[in-house]
């Protein structure tokens, strides 16, 4: 998307000197950085320090991780190694293991020599193949959001609510809940977004950056404020983004979503998820069981990171000393509580059966069964 009117991705190679350069979003809404990644422990810490985060950017960036690595060591037991050290940064978004998996099964047959260029190109049809993924995500979105405009009088907003950022910053471009907004504004569809801060990390400072800077109508809420904008008729649907949506459409994605979904089922709100097939783990049923939820540092919950009166950005304690503090970074929302995903093939019910309908290539070839 345009910052500033220059077009970026959240990661590229740099042409001048072929680094892999990322958006360090841990600085962001306040200033706009870019970082180099170079070594194995920079791809590593930049995934598990959310310089860069959101689960397709995530498996984007172990991908040129990889090729990073090949080009300095193509043996198979570096290639091993790169992948066990990638897939520990974080536990919960799949698009870390499916990155790493493809990586690795196309590489493996290859002899080292090829293994360079091969990985280098799998890493650009990563990236690529996720920015297409997105912007379909958003062409079915835009329906759904045309449907609501087209029962409201001419220039009244369609009223969104999202929780954290699933926007192009937490993908390589487009974003997947944020996508259909995009695609609606440019559409001239009025909006108004509810943007969820999303505690700890208040990720929801990147979608209201992101939306400022598109031009799109929105408000900066606390996560407690979404059930009341409900029950008071001030939102027309939810959508949210995913890290890891189980095959029977129980939907894991940043603390705090669960809730909103049951608010929305309680007001009869539709609440739709946007789902790219990546983020799909076919061989899980039970997302509440059988995902697993990453537990995060408790300094990100006992500070909170702003931008101080003398213009720096720096981290400020908001709880008191010796409390103890509990960080689990996701939830799982069940099936039944969402309406609808949001895929590149079309909108489906969260269900084993629609999903299977709709992706019946990828179901059956990880199929739990097999
Ligand atoms: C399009 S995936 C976005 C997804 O990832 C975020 O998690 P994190 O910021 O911890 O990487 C959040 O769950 C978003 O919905």
């Amino acid at each position: 998307m345009k910052v500033d009117g220059v077009s970026y991705r959240s990661i590229w190679r740099d042409a001048a000197s072929d680094e892999v350069r990322i958006i360090d979003q841990r600085w962001l809404p306040h200033e706009f950085r870019v970082a180099a990644l170079n070594t194995l422990e920079e791809f590593a810490g930049a995934i598990r320090d959310m310089w860069v985060r959101g689960a397709p950017l995530i498996g984007a960036t172990a991908a040129y991780g990889v090729a990073s690595e090949m080009a300095k060591n193509a043996s198979d037991s570096h290639l091993d190694h790169v992948h066990a050290v990638l897939n520990a940064t974080r536990p919960t978004a799949i698009n870390l293991a499916w990155a790493l998996d493809r990586c690795r099964t196309a590489l493996r047959p290859l002899p080292e020599h090829e293994r360079a260029m091969a990985s280098r190109q799998l890493a650009d049809a990563i990236a690529d193949e996720d920015v297409e993924i997105n912007r379909q995500i958003g062409l079915h979105g835009l329906s759904l959001i045309r449907d609501i405009a087209s029962q409201k009088p001419a220039g009244e907003p369609v009223r969104l609510l999202t929780h954290c950022n699933a926007g192009w910053l937490a993908t390589v471009d487009w974003g997947t809940a944020t996508s259909p907004m995009y695609q609606a504004a440019d559409a001239g569809i009025p909006l108004h977004v509810w943007v969820d801060e999303t505690r700890p990390r208040n990720q929801g400072a990147l979608t209201a950056w992101e939306l400022g800077s598109h031009g799109i109508g929105h408000s900066y809420i606390t996560d407690n404020a979404g059930g009341h904008l409900m029950q008071h008729g001030l939102v027309d649907m939810v959508i949210t983004g995913t890290d890891r949506t189980t095959a029977t459409g129980d939907v894991c994605n940043k603390i705090g979503t669960y809730l909103k979904a049951l608010a929305a089922r309680d007001n009869d709100i539709p609440f739709y998820v946007a789902l790219p097939s990546p983020t799909i783990d076919w061989r899980v049923a039970d997302g509440v069981g059988e995902i697993p939820i990453e537990d995060r540092p408790a300094t990100e919950v006992s500070h909170i990171q702003g931008r101080a009166p003398d213009g720096g950005i720096s981290p400020v304690q908001v709880t008191p000393e010796g409390s103890a503090v509990g960080n689990p970074a996701f939830d799982v929302t069940p099936a039944r509580l969402v309406t609808g995903l949001i895929t590149e093939r079309g909108v489906c019910a969260a269900s084993e059966d629609a999903l299977t309908a709709l992706f019946p290539d990828l179901a059956r070839a990880n199929s739990r069964a097999s």
